[in-house]
């Protein structure tokens, strides 16, 4: 088991109203499992993924990786596990735009004090792969949202994660684009065993994953597709 939670709660308080977003979550994924979320809007998918990304604290409930236990308190721990076990992607897929592409994406690298040479080499390579090394000098301005999505992928995977979680990654992207950033995430699933856990409205982004979870008044289900079907989502 990769990542576990168990019993997750988490509400928030506009104002003088109170909401329960997640009202006890259960959830794993297994190393190398692809596993897709889905729900209506506002049920709590972008919450939930960064709990499981301990970029936000539960109010109750507890998040194991690889079966210990994660403090949620302890800001020195979630940030070693986030930056060198997580990758992370957005549906705006948060470039910077001063950089140019090669620059994204050995930027995790130098952050981890990475030398440059060695982060200019990995870049490259991942640039290679994507098969977009014709476009490392470019600035992010002049490239498709496809092609930027890609990048952020690149980036997300620099220091080599074990997860990658991906918050609508193809929300932004036309029916091509998203069909070939699907491609890429699956292909980097069978080559790096590289877990990935998506939120998606798409199902048939959905489908292409070993197990699909639906979102829905605080809690999560797992569904077949059978049941996808009867439900309407
Ligand atoms: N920091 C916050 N403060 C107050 N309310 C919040 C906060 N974050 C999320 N919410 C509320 O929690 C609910 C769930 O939001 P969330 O973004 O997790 O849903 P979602 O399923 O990802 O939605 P979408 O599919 O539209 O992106 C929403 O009602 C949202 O307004």
């Amino acid at each position: 088991m990769l990542l576990r939670a168990h019993q997750i709660k988490k509400g928030f308080s506009n104002g003088k109203k109170r909401i329960e977003v997640l009202k006890g979550i259960n959830f794993e994924v297994n190393k190398g499992e692809k596993i897709a979320i889905l729900g209506p809007s506002g049920s709590g998918k972008t919450t939930l993924l960064n709990i499981l990304g301990t970029l936000e604290r539960p109010d109750s409930g507890e998040v194991f990786w690889e079966e210990k236990v994660l403090n949620f308190r302890d800001e020195r721990e979630l940030s070693f596990i986030r930056r060198k076990k997580m990758g992370f992607v957005f549906q705006f897929y948060h470039l910077m735009p001063e950089l140019n592409v090669l620059e994204n994406i050995m930027l995790p690298g130098l952050m981890e004090g990475l030398p440059r040479k060695e982060a200019q080499k990995r870049g490259e390579e991942l640039l290679k792969r994507l098969k977009l090394s014709e476009k490392a000098w470019q600035r992010i301005y002049t490239l498709s949202g496809g092609e930027r999505q890609k990048v952020a992928i690149a980036r997300a995977i620099f220091l080599s994660p074990k997860i990658l979680f991906a918050d609508e990654p193809t929300g932004n992207l036309d029916a091509e684009s998203a069909k070939e950033v699907v491609q890429l995430f699956l292909e980097l699933n069978q080559e790096l065993s590289l877990t990935l856990v998506v939120v998606t409205h798409n199902l048939e982004i959905a489908k292409k994953m070993d197990r699909i979870y639906l979102l829905k008044e605080g809690f999560l289900v797992e569904y077949s597709e059978t049941s996808l079907r009867e439900s309407g989502d």
